[in-house]
């Protein structure tokens, strides 16, 4: 119920979410005609709802205003404006305000302007006058748009007052207050009225302006009104319908109830007629005992009397014979008398056997007695049980009474309450529906207008974005061909710094100790960089010789330099390594053949540094390049080119070459190089195109488990083949007519040899054997670079090693080989470590040019 209140209240409290001036105007209008409608009024008594009536005069009025209209027409403009106020709304508010309007209307037809701003009661002549307290000379100066101009409108305020009488001189002459001032001045001279035409036209723009934009917020506002209105109209459908739903429930809780009501009753009868039956059969059963207990008694008592009286006649003929015995017959008599006193005995037992036989009886009898008793007590009980349970039904069927009475009450509630609900939400509707009437009638002039701007804006809009899209298109064509340009250039100062750098660029990577090999190290004396202080370029190993004066004795020897393009300490990652030659992977992209090979001793790293690292994220340089080149690809899309990357896996093992990506299965089948083609191509095998870089991770992962490793002295995983990943890079550029305007072929090599050691012929003999090979196609290596060092460009052999061969196209000219060399950090490798620098000092010293034409080979 409360509950009902609030909501109720609160339903009736909505019209005061209306925008201020539309609620102070609604307010006034109402107040005014609330005198006049019996029928508004009752709504604003009722509801506490003054302020919601629905009067748009105001707006309506300011709306329609519009542009000034022609001088011609003030009168009639006037006039409208008047009988809007009485006219246009009142209808929907009822017959009464309607017509109090057109009254007031009408007198003020008769009224100057000067009588409309009298105090509202009185005319120029003193007379009573019904019209309004105030109508706004001219609504355009008004701030608030919705200014009521109709009855009940209040007067204005000191400052109205005073904004009206200062904007009068710039308003237009066709609106009502400057023909109001007309009236009063027409004696004011020409040049006056010039002057207020010219101030109306220069104003007129602004006016316009300040109306569209008065337009558009009142549009917005109405709009939101409208939207509130609805909701609220919504929600008030919502609640009627609920009230409704709630009436149908309770009536048929109702019908329930009376049901139940009907069955009980029915039961309760029944129970009664059953305990009525019950009473009268025991009452008869009860009579009937009585009287049969009473007849047997009689029986048994008219038996026992017979039996005395036949007893006692017996014993008087008993006695009388005695003594006629004793008086007449002697002996004779005594056995009469025997024979009297046997018949007395078999007498007297037959009367004692029939007393006992009534005796028997009459236990039968009281058993039955007892009997009956117990069912008459049995029967009592059930009275009892009866009698209890016709208690409880009375008791239950009062709760129900009590409660179909209640529910009656709050049935009866409910629909008194929906009654008034709905005479309130009827009137509310009422009041809402032509509320919206008004309000959608008014909408749609503003919508319409609003179109119309909405048009020209989109029009605007248009021409702006067009204009817009054209610019953007024009930027991003010269933005484009600028990037194409850099990109040329970066080529072309790329292609000069690696020209700059050699044609073997050499880097050196010293592996970290481990924590228990932390003890014996070689002492580096790594060297910065002249040109970046945080990189190192150079190391110096002191030495030692024997002084040939004190044989055994040991002496500084001369100290051993080596300058790389770079040094990796053993703090370095293997993300800084990528880092230093990404730009290198990168010129693959641009149609550079490029190779990168790791060298070194057994364990020194080779493989760490290439590899993928599994357990932590300090990828090598495989990985790594993997991700930036399909990266490349998809950037290098953006500016026009078209990528395909092909790639091969390859394993050189004992001297043979074999497919790293072949099936194990079956014994792979060595492969042939091609000895004198400019590129690696190899015989009978094809490379596998990789669309992605998942297929290409998927081909390194199937490579890296087939490829050869074993456990030696020096590793746990040790490679015992060379490894060399093998990846085509080819990009084509189109025009716009899909003719290929731009090729470029790029060759990558990524290449983990196997490690340098000293076999050990005693130790496993496989090992050993690869050991050997290793090291001898390792040593072939070096003669190969030391030729090419020595500036020998034409007939150096290749062929003698399968892994020259391999190597011939990155060492030839215009490739750019990169070569890392591994060292150990441990002075126990000291000597194997200044070996292999030595051997990265050499290849610094290649110069490429040829590709080596067959010479004498081993095999
Ligand atoms: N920079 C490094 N930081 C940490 N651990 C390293 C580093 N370099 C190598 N290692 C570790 O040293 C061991 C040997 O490294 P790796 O297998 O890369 O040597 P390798 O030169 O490839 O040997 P081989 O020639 O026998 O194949 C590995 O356990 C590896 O994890």
């Amino acid at each position: 119920m409360e509950e009902n209140t609030m909501n109720h209240q609160t339903r009736l409290r909505a019209p005061t979410k209306l925008p201020p001036q539309l609620t102070s105007s609604i307010g006034h209008g109402f107040t005014q005609s609330q005198s006049q409608s019996v029928g508004l009024q009752e709504i604003s008594d009722s509801q506490n709802n003054a302020r919601a009536p629905p009067t748009l005069a105001g707006s309506n009025a300011g709306l329609k205003r519009g542009l000034p209209a022609p001088v011609s027409q003030p009168e009639a403009k006037r006039k409208n404006l008047f009988e809007r106020a009485g006219t246009e709304f009142p209808n929907k508010l009822g017959g009464s305000l309607g017509a109090t309007s057109t009254r007031n209307a009408n007198a003020l037809k008769g009224a100057t302007l000067k009588d409309l701003n009298r105090p509202y009661g009185t005319n120029a002549s003193g007379g009573a006058f019904a019209g309004p307290r105030h109508i706004p000379s001219n609504s355009y100066t008004s701030t608030n748009n919705y200014a009521s101009v109709g009855p009940g409108g209040r007067p204005p305020s000191r400052s109205h007052a005073r904004a009206r009488s200062t904007t009068r001189i710039s308003r237009p002459a066709t609106s009502l207050g400057t023909r109001d001032e007309g009236h009063h001045h027409k004696s004011d001279s020409t040049s006056n009225a010039v002057n207020a035409n010219n101030n109306t036209n220069s104003n007129n723009v602004t006016d316009i302006d300040e109306r569209v934009g008065r337009m558009d917020s009142e549009l917005q506002k109405v709009r939101e009104f409208m939207e509130s209105t609805e909701k609220n109209n919504a929600n008030v459908k919502e609640e009627l319908e609920a009230a409704k739903k709630r009436a149908v429930a309770l009536e048929d809780e109702r019908n329930e109830l009376r049901s139940e009501k009907a069955r009980l009753k029915d039961k309760l009868d029944d129970a009664e007629r059953h305990v009525r039956n019950l009473d009268f059969d025991l009452q008869q059963e009860r009579k009937r005992h009585e009287r049969v207990c009473k007849e047997m008694e009689d029986d048994h008592r008219r038996a026992l009397a017979h039996k005395d009286s036949d007893f006692n006649r017996e014993m008087d003929k008993l006695e009388k014979l005695q003594q006629e015995f004793e008086e007449k017959c002697g002996a004779e008599a005594e056995a009469r008398l025997d024979n009297l006193s046997k018949e007395n005995k078999e007498l007297r037992h037959v009367l004692e056997r029939q007393k006992r036989d009534h005796e028997h009886d009459i236990q039968l009898l009281n058993d039955d007695i007892h009997k009956r008793e117990s069912e008459l007590r049995k029967a009592e009980e059930e009275l009892k049980k009866a009698a209890n349970e016709r208690k409880d039904l009375e008791q239950h069927l009062r709760g129900h009474v009590e409660t179909i009475d209640r529910l009656r009450k709050r049935a009866e509630d409910a629909e008194e309450r929906l009654a008034k609900d709905q005479g309130h939400l009827g009137s509310q509707i009422q009041y809402l529906s032509s509320t919206l009437d008004n309000k959608s009638e008014r909408i749609q002039a503003l919508e319409e207008e609003a179109k119309a701007l909405q048009a020209k804006f989109e029009q605007e809009i248009e021409n702006i974005k067009l204009a817009a899209r054209t610019h953007i298109a024009q930027e991003t064509n010269s933005l484009k061909l600028k990037l194409v340009k850099e990109e040329e250039r970066r080529h072309k100062l790329f292609e000069q710094v690696q020209e700059l750098k050699g044609n073997i660029r050499v880097m050196c990577r010293i592996k970290p100790p481990s924590d228990r090999e932390k003890d014996a190290l070689i002492k580096f004396n790594p060297r910065v960089s002249e040109l970046d202080e945080e990189k190192i370029d150079g190391l110096t190993i002191p030495t030692e010789r024997e002084d040939f004066r004190m044989p055994g004795k040991m002496i500084p020897g001369k100290p051993k330099d080596f300058n790389f393009e770079r040094v990796f300490d053993d703090r370095c990652t293997n993300g800084d390594v990528f880092d230093e030659i990404s730009q290198l992977v990168q010129s693959v992209m641009d149609g550079k053949k490029v190779c990168i090979f790791c060298y070194g001793q057994t364990g020194s790293g080779k493989t760490y540094t290439m590899s993928k690292r599994l357990g932590d994220n300090d990828d090598g340089i495989i990985p790594r390049t993997q991700s930036m080149i399909f990266g490349e690809v998809e950037r290098l899309k953006a500016l026009g080119w078209e990528y395909t990357v092909e790639g091969s896996y390859l394993e050189v093992y004992q001297d043979k070459l074999y497919d790293l990506l072949a099936s194990r299965h079956s014994k792979p089948e060595p492969l042939m190089v091609d000895p004198i083609a400019d590129e690696l191509t190899i015989k009978g095998h094809d490379f596998t195109l990789l669309h992605d870089e998942r297929d290409l991770d998927n081909m390194v992962k199937t490579a890296d488990n087939n490829r050869h490793t074993a456990a030696t002295v020096k590793n746990d995983r040790s490679s015992r083949s060379h490894s060399i990943l093998v990846l085509k890079i080819h990009g084509v550029k189109k025009n716009e007519a899909g003719e290929v305007v731009k090729v470029r072929k790029g060759t990558l090599n990524l290449i983990d040899l196997a490690g340098s050691e000293t076999p050990d012929k005693n130790g496993n003999p496989q090992i050993y054997k690869e050991g050997v090979e290793i090291n001898s196609s390792l040593s072939y290596l070096r003669t190969v670079l030391a030729n090419l060092g020595q500036g020998k460009t034409e007939g150096v052999d290749f062929r003698s090693y399968t892994l020259t061969q391999l190597l011939r196209p990155s060492l030839g000219k215009g490739c750019r080989t990169l070569m890392f060399v591994m060292v150990s950090p441990l002075k126990e490798n000291e000597n194997e470590t200044i070996r292999s620098l030595e051997f990265a000092k050499d290849a610094q010293k290649v110069k490429m040019g040829g590709n080596g034409g067959p010479k004498t080979s081993r095999k």
